[in-house]
């Protein structure tokens, strides 16, 4: 399976944060005890480099690297080891960068003009984000008319409170969120939680995978 089919087994794509990159290997193992083996490590904390080489030691694991803006951070997110590139806006250069390299990269796209650019790159998943500001699901369905070949990973605003409105839509590809990884709960090494957080975030994503079939 590709990354893209990877993704979308799990509809789901957690937003770490991570300040210490001593709690990478715990995390890992407990998203993967989770059902969960897949993260978007974000390139907000110095941690960030660290945290991707060692979670992807864990063989179970996609791991990708988020809030890259520019190419030398996404040169030091691919050296690190990640497997895709996303950001919260749209760089052609760093979305030219990544396919020069045959790398996934999942750029934001809010707007009409991004997603012209998208698909000008020959991109077919974009990043919608922050998905509750820009209009929720109803704003990913009414792009979906004229942009048919895009599919969307929203992120920002999401959690299993709605979830259900987001995977109802068969444009999105996995939704993006913190609530099952907790910045918090990683720092204070409490990994328990975060397999449980986990484990109810994929059983509600099937469930709601189940009611859209
Ligand atoms: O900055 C936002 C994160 O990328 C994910 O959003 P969230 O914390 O609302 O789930
Ligand atoms: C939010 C987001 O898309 C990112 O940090 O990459």
């Amino acid at each position: 399976m590709n990354v893209e089919e990877r993704v979308a087994r799990v509809k789901l794509v957690p937003v770490v944060v991570i300040e210490d990159a001593a709690r990478a290997e715990g995390l890992a193992e407990a998203m993967v005890a989770g059902g969960l083996p897949v993260a978007e490590v974000t390139f907000r904390t110095p941690a960030a480099a660290d945290a991707i080489r060692i979670m992807s030691r864990n063989a179970g694991m996609l791991v990708g690297a988020g809030t890259i803006l520019t190419v030398a951070q996404a040169e030091l997110a691919l050296d690190s080891g990640a497997q895709f590139i996303v950001s919260p806006g749209f760089s052609r250069e760093v979305v030219s960068f990544c396919l020069e390299r045959g790398i996934p990269v999942f750029p934001g796209a809010t707007s009409a003009t991004d997603m012209t650019a998208a698909v000008e790159l020959g991109l077919s998943v974009v990043k919608f984000f922050p998905a509750e500001t820009n209009g929720g699901a109803a704003a990913i369905k009414a792009y979906s008319a004229p942009f048919g070949q895009l599919r969307f990973m929203p992120t920002g605003g999401i959690s299993d409170k709605n979830l259900d409105q987001y995977l109802a839509l068969p444009q999105v590809l996995a939704v993006g969120g913190s609530w099952m990884v907790p910045q918090k709960l990683i720092a204070d090494g409490e990994f328990d939680r975060i397999t449980e957080l986990c484990r109810e975030a994929v059983a509600l994503a099937n469930e709601c995978r189940k009611e859209r079939t």
